[in-house]
């Protein structure tokens, strides 16, 4: 139905899943896998041509339908007369989106774009991605789910609700793609920084499957965004009589899990054993509930989980190429012990158990976290949330941040806590004085929450610092020389990630993966980029880096025995190169 890969023949139908579960257009409908029991949908399949072709996103081309295609297509007259390039429709686009000054204005011309042309949506964003990244994703996506409610228009997503219980398999069946290779979904309850915004937070699934497609090559109609309703306990949201959502506090307990269970059933009797499965925005305790629960059952990964911790052992791999010394010689302090900061510290203390072929409780001591009520150490332990107990090391009570500094002496500072201007002047100076290139990674984002501005993190070490952060900083200027701080952005890794998987046939993801991922990033850096005090490649190559990861993943998953697509293609970054989604129009008949 869609126009599909890149490129043509075989390795391209099978990239594109047609191979994969409820693949082959004999079982579009369903029909022929159901017993005669079983209720079926109705789909059916037709010619787009004249007016429809028009309304229709996957096929419209706009003014760039050709004088030949607009007589074969009944489009005559329907457009005006000029024939334009797909390139002229870009140049034309980008114009226009930059007159707006409001993000947010910026953010809904580019959902229309989508929904009226979605090849020349992919283009514009793919060849000026450092530039609408924001917009399609955070920061902006941000407001937009918060004015979710006024912004939508048509389904983006599908919408399960408590209401549904029983009948998910049913609503899955109601999307009109049936070859789904991967799913994000979210609960709503904790929105990047902006808490819970219940059902509006659709827009973080679709923002994340149109990165997907756009950085990572997954094919548009193969990616479902999946917002699941069980109310909000956002008050205002509860009573503002436009709320799009469960008008009800939160489901927790058995009555969750009950409705999550059936979504995960439903998602593997329609779409098979290989659909990625992307939790995103679960609050804390249900994010780390979910991934233990189902990791061993789908090819399942959180993004705030693992992808963070990825693209950061990613930054801490290079740093080290740039400063010298290895992971297992360093101590890390981490200020918040969350998704983040716990998931980051697991996938670290997995990378140096790796490298030096120690058991990973040995190694797990170089690592200390501070929470909220201080450090974290063993006669804390019972008082502890799970994810937080191995990280409860011997150690007397430490009540504030720096004393932490001064009493673990860390050469790596980390910031996952979401708090603001905790990496102070003083506790800066103390990792300046301990070591002479400290690592300081600011991750807490919006800007407004970083731990530390760059031009802070540089002034007060001299300009010896190796900083990144979770939100973009501008380079800055110090004594003469120009330092580009990184950004530890998710973007590289998780679109590379799932290309992997998918191409692999993968049908469970193993934390080597995850180290395969940051390893190949981390590859990517220069020692052009060091000398700017870059620890990351710049973004703008970044299908060339999805694909490098993607190999990479693959790779793994073929080495584990958790590959299902036989026989392994031999050149995997050229495979998976050959099976992105490519944006430009193609010729109709
Ligand atoms: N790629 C990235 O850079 C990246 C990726 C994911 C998350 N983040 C950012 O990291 C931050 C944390 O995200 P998360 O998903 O782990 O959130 P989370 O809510 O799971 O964890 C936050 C943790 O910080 C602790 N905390 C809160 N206030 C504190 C304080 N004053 N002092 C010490 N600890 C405190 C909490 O107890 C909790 O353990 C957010 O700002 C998020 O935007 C950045």
């Amino acid at each position: 139905m869609d126009g599909g890969g890149g490129g043509g023949g075989p390795v391209a139908a099978e990239c594109n899943g047609k191979a994969g579960p409820g693949g082959g257009m004999g079982d579009v409908y369903g029909e022929d896998r159901a017993t005669e029991d079983q209720l079926i949908t109705p789909w059916t399949v037709s010619v787009a041509s004249g007016y429809n072709l028009l309304r229709d996103p996957h096929h419209n081309k706009g003014s760039a339908f050709t004088e030949k295609e607009r007589d074969a297509h009944y489009l005559r007259g329907l457009l005006p007369p000029a024939v334009l390039s797909q390139e002229l429709q870009e140049k034309r686009l980008i114009h226009t989106l930059r007159q707006y000054e409001v993000p947010l204005q910026r953010y809904v011309a580019l959902m229309d774009l989508q929904e009226r042309n979605e090849k020349l949506f992919y283009k514009l964003l793919i060849d000026h991605v450092e530039e609408l990244l924001p917009v399609v994703y955070t920061p902006t996506v941000g407001e937009a789910c918060q004015k979710y409610g006024s912004i939508f228009r048509r389904p983006q997503g599908l919408f399960i609700s408590l209401k549904d219980k029983g009948k998910i398999l049913e609503i899955l069946k109601n999307w009109p793609e049936r070859n789904i290779q991967v799913i994000v979904v979210t609960d709503g309850e904790r929105i990047l920084g902006l808490g819970d915004l219940g059902c509006q937070g659709m827009g973080i699934p679709v923002g994340k499957l149109s990165l997907y497609t756009a950085l990572g090559g997954l094919r548009p109609s193969a990616c479902l965004p999946i917002t699941i309703d069980v109310g909000t306990n956002n008050e205002e949201l509860l009573k503002d009589e436009f709320y799009i959502g469960l008008r009800q506090k939160r489901a927790t307990g058995k009555e969750y899990a009950e409705l999550l269970d059936e979504f995960m059933d439903a998602v593997k009797q329609n779409y098979g054993e290989k659909v990625l499965v992307q939790f995103e925005d679960f609050g804390n305790r249900n994010a780390f509930e979910l991934l233990a629960k189902y990791r061993h059952t789908h090819l399942a990964f959180n993004d705030d989980i693992q992808g963070t911790a990825s693209v950061v052992l990613a930054g801490l791999i290079s740093a080290l190429r740039a400063v010298g010394g290895r992971l297992a010689e360093q101590r890390f302090l981490f200020l918040g012990a969350g998704e983040a900061g716990t998931g980051i510290a697991e996938l670290i203390a997995l990378e140096m158990s790796k490298q030096t072929k120690t058991p990973v409780e040995e190694t797990r001591k170089k690592i200390w976290l501070v929470d909220s009520k201080g450090l974290i150490i063993r006669s804390r332990l019972e008082s502890l949330q799970h994810f937080k107990k191995p990280w409860a090391h011997e150690h007397e009570p430490v009540k504030t941040l720096l004393e932490s500094v001064k009493a673990i002496k860390p050469t790596v500072l980390i910031g996952s806590s979401g708090v603001g201007k905790t990496f102070t002047k003083e506790v800066v100076e103390a990792m300046a004085s301990l070591n002479e290139k400290p690592i300081i990674l600011a991750l807490s984002n919006p800007t407004s929450q970083s731990e530390c501005t760059a031009e802070e993190a540089y002034t007060w070490t001299q300009g010896r610092a190796i900083f990144a952060s979770g939100s973009p900083f501008d380079p800055v200027n110090y004594n003469g020389k120009t330092y580009v701080p990184g950004q530890a952005n998710n973007a590289y890794i998780f679109p590379g990630f799932g290309l992997g998987l998918i191409i692999s046939g993968a049908i469970r993801v193993n934390d080597d993966m995850l180290l395969a991922a940051s390893e190949a990033l981390a590859a990517q850096a220069t020692p052009e980029n060091f000398k700017k005090g870059l620890i990351y490649p710049p973004f703008s190559n970044i299908r060339k880096i999805s694909a490098l990861i993607a190999a990479s993943v693959a790779a793994k998953a073929y080495e584990l025995g958790l590959a299902s697509h036989l026989p392994r293609p031999k050149d995997l970054v050229k495979y998976a190169e050959s099976c992105m989604y490519s944006p430009v129009y193609r010729n109709y008949r």
